[in-house]
């Protein structure tokens, strides 16, 4: 543990430098870890512990998820198994199927998850919100979590790079008296950066506010918003596209990823400083509303039972594949495509 200042509040927070690669695998040398799931978290979380050497099996059900686990190196029979066999072998089963498909294999799961065995999470969404999943787990095992904060795409990128995705980590049921370490050392296994502490209640709601907000919902809106104003008043789709996007990703996010937001704007003009710091508040003030709202339908439990009730459907993919395509064909992202491929280093 390493006590860290975050913007005058202190908080402990643990690295490989607390808690190293060899502590970790001499906590979990015992374990067989049963990556349950190989959609998006899975592949990441299991190639990591594989290349960290950790024994490590997955559990996916067959089709597209299960032809790419095959195509990753994981052998029929031997490392890659059905759901309910990997369940059966785990000892610590990481529960990586999508969270309306936890609802629907809980049962079968439940079946094998006798005394010492270990339960993990990604996400507390199945255990927060147990009144609308049925996620209530036996008494006489560890129930844990390490929820990567980002895609299971990029905590397989940045590994390899060298690099890690923070995690945030917690304890639900600790019946071996070991339960924390076993976190711990799941979470240098599927390589975080750091690990900071929460708790499964604050982690779902945090976690559905993000996406719904910022980091996915929100920017889209915002980005939409002015890209539709700018050609609305006779900009190009190349000018609206560049003044909107691809700045942002290309040059400014990359500099308030650097060193913060007052570095990116100590890097625009004089003009770009003055406007933006008269706008912010005034942004601000008119989302707050909506961020609340937001808040409120995750906190109430709305959020996650419209998530069960349209990703429950057998349909699920089909639908939220055209909802992408419609994404994907807006004027906006078509232009983009084509900005995409004018940089440089695409020619
Ligand atoms: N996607 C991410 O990068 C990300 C990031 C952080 C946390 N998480 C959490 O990790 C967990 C896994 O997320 P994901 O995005 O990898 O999942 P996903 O939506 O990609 O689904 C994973 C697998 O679950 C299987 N599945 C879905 N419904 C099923 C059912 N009814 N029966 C059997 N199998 C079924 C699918 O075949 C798929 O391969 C979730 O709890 C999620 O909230 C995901
Ligand atoms: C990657 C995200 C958005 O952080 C994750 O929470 C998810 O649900 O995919
Ligand atoms: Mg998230
Ligand atoms: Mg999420």
């Amino acid at each position: 543990m390493a006590e860290m200042n975050f913007g005058g509040v202190v908080e402990n927070v643990v690295t490989s430098k607390e808690f190293t690669l060899d502590k970790a695998r001499e906590v979990l040398k015992n374990e067989t870890i049963a990556v349950i799931g190989y959609g998006i978290q899975g592949p990441g979380q299991a190639g990591n512990l594989r290349d960290n050497g950790f024994n490590v099996i997955v559990g996916q059900r067959e089709g597209r998820s299960y032809e790419k686990a095959k195509a990753d190196g994981w052998v029929p029979g031997k490392t890659l198994f059905s759901v309910e066999e990997a369940v059966e072998k785990g000892t610590v089963i990481c529960m990586l199927l999508s969270d309306a498909g936890q609802i629907a294999v809980w049962p079968t799961i439940k079946k094998h998850l006798t005394a010492g065995k270990t339960l993990y999470y990604s996400h507390g969404f199945a255990i927060n919100w147990q009144d609308r999943t049925g996620v209530v787990p036996p008494k006489d095992i560890d129930v844990i979590m390490v929820a990567p904060k980002g895609s299971g795409t990029s905590l397989r990128t940045m590994f390899l790079e060298g690099r890690g995705l923070n995690c945030s980590y917690a304890v639900y049921q600790d019946a071996s008296g070991k339960a924390k370490e076993k976190t711990l050392a799941m979470g240098i296994g599927i390589g975080s950066g750091y690990l900071f502490e929460t708790t499964f209640q604050r982690e779902a709601t945090s976690d559905l506010t993000g996406e719904r907000g910022a980091l996915m919902g929100a920017i889209e809106g915002l980005l939409e918003a002015q890209y539709n104003v700018l050609r609305e008043h006779g900009h190009t789709p190349s000018e609206a596209f560049n003044e909107t996007v691809e700045e942002l990703t290309q040059s400014l996010m990359p500099l308030f990823g650097e060193k913060g937001m007052d570095w990116m704007y100590a890097n625009c003009s004089t003009t770009a400083q003055r406007g933006a710091l008269d706008w912010a508040p005034r942004f601000r003030e008119a989302i707050t509303p909506v961020m609340e709202w937001l808040y409120l339908s995750v906190k109430t439990g709305e959020e996650a039972q419209i998530s069960i009730d349209s990703n429950s459907k057998p349909d699920y993919r089909e639908k939220l594949n055209a909802e992408l395509k419609a994404m994907h064909d807006m004027e906006m992202w078509r232009a983009g495509e084509t900005v995409r491929k004018l940089r440089p280093e695409n020619n």
